[in-house]
């Protein structure tokens, strides 16, 4: 792992070219939610070959409920921030798309630039909600279609990746999810992402309906039942994702911590389970910092005693 500030990283229309290609292959690619430059780190530290970042981690990392309260600009720094980490491409939760058709426009825009490889956009109608809640709405299937001839139209990047997001399914039933998926295609969607399917014969039914790249969410504690990685493949999906499980995870962690320093009064039963100093200091390449800054010192050091000569 180069560290941040000396990496040179790859070019981000490589990576899209990259990820286009990685699509059309065989075999699912397991994207794990991260909701840091240091989880994406860890990620590509583990090998995963994609990475996720999510409204709800990022609403609820502020303090915030995932009800599109976040702005573009928020989210754009955010994604800045992860993507100059790590060399993996990244898919983004959009939401909605912060507005209408035009602001869908410039979200494509501003998410290229940030360095994302693909970008969810969905069908909710404002304030939208988890996609595992009860009471979404969805909007007109042509408002959706226009968002997505908006992506489509604005990407200056061919291989930058529009994923249509449908939460019908909950709406209207699974038959307008299919539908809808199909005119989100045909509006010129590279993958469909169908919200908050209820058992495995619904992921195949989407599968076997809907031609074009499927995108499954694996999220805990919605309507989803937890299905492996190995399964999504067998179903017929090419992307999953775990949005929020390492969030949810370190937040345990987090809680945990705070009780055991608060009932214990030292946190020695909890050393075991950190990544220690060391381990933090290897991911992020603090070695690599701390030579550098000598040999530059030295080098300064030695450029000034000449002068002193001269
Ligand atoms: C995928 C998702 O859009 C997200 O923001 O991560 C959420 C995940 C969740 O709330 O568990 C979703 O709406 O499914
Ligand atoms: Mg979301």
């Amino acid at each position: 792992m180069d560290p941040i500030l000396f990496r040179r990283g790859v070019d981000k229309r490589e990576i899209r070219k990259r990820f286009r290609e990685r699509l059309g292959r065989n075999g699912i690619v397991v994207a794990p939610g991260v909701f840091l430059p240091i989880t994406a780190m860890l990620a590509a530290a583990e090998g995963f070959e994609a990475i996720y970042f999510g409204g709800a981690a990022f609403s609820n990392m502020l303090g915030l409920p995932d009800l599109g309260v976040f702005t573009l600009t928020e989210l754009a720094m955010q994604v800045s921030h992860i993507s100059e980490t790590v060399d993996l491409p990244l898919i983004v939760d959009v939401d909605t798309g912060f507005g209408e058709a035009i602001n869908v426009a410039r979200t494509v825009r501003v998410m290229e630039d940030a360095g994302a490889a693909a970008i969810h956009l969905e069908d909710q109608e404002f304030p939208k909600k988890c996609g595992h809640l009860g009471g979404k709405r969805v909007v007109p299937v042509e408002d959706m279609i226009k968002k997505i001839r908006a992506a489509v139209d604005a990407r200056r990047d061919e291989n930058f990746i529009i994923i249509a997001r449908t939460d019908a399914r909950d709406v209207n039933g699974i038959e307008d999810a299919i539908d809808r998926a199909n005119a989100y295609v045909e509006a010129g969607a590279d993958m469909i992402f169908p919200e908050s399917l209820h058992d495995e014969d619904e992921f195949r039914l989407v599968a076997q309906r809907v031609k074009a790249p499927l995108l499954a969410n694996m999220t805990e504690f919605g309507k989803t039942p937890y299905i492996t990685a190995k399964r999504f493949e067998e179903l017929g999906y090419k992307v999953v994702i775990f949005p929020v499980t390492t969030f949810r995870y370190a937040m345990g962690a987090v809680r945990k911590a705070l009780r055991t320093i608060k009932e214990e009064g030292t946190q020695k039963s909890l050393l075991g389970d950190m990544m220690s100093r060391e381990e933090i200091y290897e991911l992020i390449g603090y070695w690599d910092y701390e030579k550098w800054d000598k040999e530059l010192a030295e080098e300064s050091s030695k450029q000034a005693a000449r002068r002193v000569k001269a």
